[in-house]
């Protein structure tokens, strides 16, 4: 599924009218579907907001079908109308002609049961100044519920960020293909419940269009098959180079991410003795008995990362091995390579390309670019400088070769917890040593991931998921995608 910024949408939606099809045809698809979820609501008395903006034209076709279906229906006007948009003034026009009832002044929203909000959508240009600040107060106080037309009035639909203040909606209405706004936080909760309407946009756009909502029809789509007539090296072997004494728990969580996925064989290398056995004897492991790696320390692992197909490096391996990991970095970088944790820092130092992967989360990933993360682009373009796959993540994880990007919102706090992050790692490699690309894997792992640890929260609570959990219970999101 496409996701589409303000100017791609503004794109398609002129590349549509210039193929002949009338913006008036539009502005009537887009307000009949709202209209429709509306009417589900049972409600009694409506009051439609409207900007002079082609939202705003939306919310008088939206106020007009209503009224002409014999709902109570009022029209409050915000904003110059002497810089109307064409689409706004035909529609107020035509409302006349059917006896919309327009008001002056609002007094007290709770006297209707839905609120319409057509004032802004993706022509928000800065932050909202003026009258509107103390109406999308009033409307955020009030008790009635909330349709948003496209996007919450105050949502920037490139970032997903309040722009001073914005409008909470039950339920936004978006039309052909969801925006960037709706998924990044605070955004995503602002627009409540997303429906996505279909329109007669041209698809012709699509083909410039990189960036995607993971489903799990993608990754039904990208899952590899298991040959029958198969052995262990079939499936890929990976180095999983972890750990130090202040974390010793990280290794135990990647190796089992990788060993529960499907990976043939795994080697897990730690400084400090780990438990992992105890959990699953299949991994190969092998400790140093001291408290991080050193650089002379590669020598004697040299012969586990040449045999291995994926080398997963970093979960909590500590700020002291920075020249070991820098040396791996270097000398194995015509292998793949998953670079999480404290090894992301590494990468500064490093010659990047694209068998590695870097998983950071906002934090890590913040100390790379030394600034704000101020939007996706930031995360797309670090990637196509570096020439490196990065999996950004948060609340909605990112994934990005810099060229396509998926959106992930398959999580939730089930996950906030230490540990997640390294078992998501695992995972990472598992897919790639069975064959997948750095991307399919990183989407495939954090769906995984992901939903299980949803799932695991609906089923008990997600204060008690915890990472060992979501490992052991990887195998159900799996059965189900296999259907066997
Ligand atoms: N795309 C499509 O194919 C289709 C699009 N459709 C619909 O059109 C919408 C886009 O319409 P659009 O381009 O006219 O912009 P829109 O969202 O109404 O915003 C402009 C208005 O907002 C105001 N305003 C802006 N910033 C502000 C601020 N900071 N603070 C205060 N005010 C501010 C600005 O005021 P001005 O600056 O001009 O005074 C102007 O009045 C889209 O979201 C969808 O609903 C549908 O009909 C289906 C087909
Ligand atoms: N509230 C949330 N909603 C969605 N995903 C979340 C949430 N909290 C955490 N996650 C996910 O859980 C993982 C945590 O990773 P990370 O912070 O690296 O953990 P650690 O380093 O402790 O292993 C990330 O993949 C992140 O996207
Ligand atoms: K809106």
């Amino acid at each position: 599924m496409y996701i589409v910024n303000s100017k791609e949408m503004k794109n398609i939606d002129e590349l549509t009218i210039s193929k002949g099809l009338q913006e008036s045809i539009l502005m009537e698809q887009a307000a009949f579907s709202v209209k429709e979820i509306v009417e589900d609501l049972n409600p009694k008395k409506i009051l439609v907001m409207a900007g002079t903006g082609n939202n705003g034209g939306d919310g008088l076709a939206v106020a007009r079908l209503l009224k002409n279906d014999g709902y109570d229906v009022q029209v409050y006007i915000i904003g110059n109308e002497e810089n109307a948009s064409y689409g706004f003034v035909n529609q107020k026009d035509i409302c006349k002609e059917y006896q919309v009832d327009f008001i002056d002044e609002i007094k007290d929203l709770n006297n209707f049961d839905v609120l319409v909000d057509g004032i802004i959508g993706v022509g928000l240009a800065g932050e909202i100044k003026g009258e509107l600040l103390d109406i999308i107060d009033h409307v955020n106080s009030c008790n009635c519920k909330v349709v948003s037309i496209d996007i919450p009035t105050g949502i920037s639909s490139d970032t997903g960020k309040i722009m001073k203040k914005a409008i909470k909606a039950d339920i936004t209405v978006t039309f052909g293909y969801l925006k960037i706004g709706h998924l990044l936080y605070p955004g995503r909760s602002y627009s409540g419940e997303i429906k996505l309407s279909q329109m007669s946009f041209y698809k012709g756009y699509e083909k410039n269009l990189k960036r995607f909502l993971l489903t799990e029809e993608k990754i039904r789509d990208i899952l590899p098959k298991r040959p029958k007539d198969s052995h262990k090296y079939n499936f890929g072997s990976i180095a999983v180079i972890a750990g130090s004494k202040e974390y010793s728990g990280a290794p135990i969580l990647s190796a089992l991410g990788a060993q529960l996925s499907g990976a043939g064989m795994v080697y897990l290398i730690t400084p400090s003795y780990t438990p992992i056995l105890e959990h699953e004897p299949s991994v190969i492991y092998t400790d140093f008995n001291k408290n991080y790696f050193e650089k002379n320390d590669l020598i004697k692992i040299k012969g586990k990362i040449e045999k291995s197909d994926v080398i997963l490096i970093g979960p909590g391996i500590g700020q002291n091995s920075n020249d070991f990991i820098k040396e791996i970095l270097e000398k194995y970088s015509h292998k793949k390579i998953v670079i999480d944790a404290d090894a992301i820092g590494v990468i500064k130092k490093v010659k990047t390309n694209k068998n590695m992967l870097i998983t950071p989360h906002a934090g890590e990933f913040q100390k790379l670019l030394k600034k704000e993360i101020e939007s996706i682009e930031d995360i797309e373009n670090y990637s196509l400088e570096k020439n490196i796959n990065v999996l950004y993540k948060s609340t909605t994880s990112l994934i990005t070769d810099g060229d396509n990007s998926y959106f992930n919102v398959f999580g939730n706090d089930a996950l906030s917890k230490g540990g997640t992050g390294d078992l998501v790692s695992g995972v990472i490699a598992s897919y790639i040593a069975q064959g997948c690309t750095v991307i399919d894997s990183t989407l495939i792992a954090t769906y995984l991931v992901y939903k299980t640890g949803y799932d695991l929260g609906i089923e008990n609570t997600n204060f008690t998921v915890t990472p060992l959990q979501i490992a052991k219970n990887l195998n159900r999101e799996l059965i189900k995608l296999r259907g066997d």
